[in-house]
């Protein structure tokens, strides 16, 4: 069995990225967002993600962005990836992988089995597809919500290589997660903090150990 890669998401300080850095994750994601507790400013995220090169690949998370944001995000970050998590169409994210020239990775939010039907259209253009719990309704942010759908949904789904788990993980149900979904990449936020946008140094070695113990 392969290695189960990590994504640390919504790292906002020095000190918890160099948790994330330091306990092995494969990824470090950012979110640029303003109304998420977990936002960076681009200056920040430029400082956050020069650290990081060449420990893990930088993600810059963006919700349904303009060119003009996006050309911004990527001079001040540089990223390995860009992390799409709002509305963007198939057509959207072909025309944002087309004009950045970086990988995109398409967050689906998920919470019954007719969601999966988006897949096919998402993986024919994207590098990468995320899958989330599908945020509650009127909630203010489309991810980062703490929430996991029903992991049983994808019993029996052909999943694109890379397909990253998401949604309530945290370091006591990623193993179970990873073992009822037979995926091998893993994403968390809110499992990973003391309170919204507040990381843990302890619970990221905690979830990145966790994990790796299924291989
Ligand atoms: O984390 C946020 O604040 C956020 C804001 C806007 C869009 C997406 C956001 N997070 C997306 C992530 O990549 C999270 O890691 C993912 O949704 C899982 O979150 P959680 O359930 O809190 O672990």
């Amino acid at each position: 069995m392969t290695e189960v890669r990590v994504k640390i998401c919504g790292l906002s300080g020095e000190e918890t990225l160099d948790a994330a850095l330091d306990a092995g994750a494969d990824l470090v994601g950012f979110v640029h967002f303003l109304k998420s507790p977990r936002h960076v400013s681009l200056d920040k995220g430029r400082r956050l993600a020069q650290r990081a090169r060449g420990r893990a690949e930088r993600v810059v998370l963006l919700v349904d962005p303009d060119d003009t944001l996006l050309a911004a995000a990527v001079e001040a970050l540089d990223p390995d990836w860009i992390q799409l998590h709002g509305g963007e169409s198939p057509q959207r994210i072909a025309e944002i992988r087309a004009r950045t020239g970086r990988p995109v990775m398409k967050a689906v939010g998920v919470a019954a089995a007719h969601d999966l039907v988006a897949l096919p259209d998402y993986a024919a253009v994207a590098d990468r597809l995320l899958l989330d719990a599908k945020p509650p309704l009127g909630a203010d942010l489309p991810g980062g919500n703490g929430r996991s759908f029903d992991w049983d949904i994808l019993k029996g789904v052909v999943l694109t290589s890379g397909t990253m788990l998401s949604g309530g993980l945290d370091a006591d149900n990623v193993e179970e997660a990873l073992a009822r979904t037979g995926l091998a990449a893993v994403d968390v936020s809110s499992g990973v903090e003391v309170r919204p946008g507040e990381k843990d140094p302890a619970k990221i070695v905690a979830f990145v150990a966790a994990a790796r113990r299924r291989r």
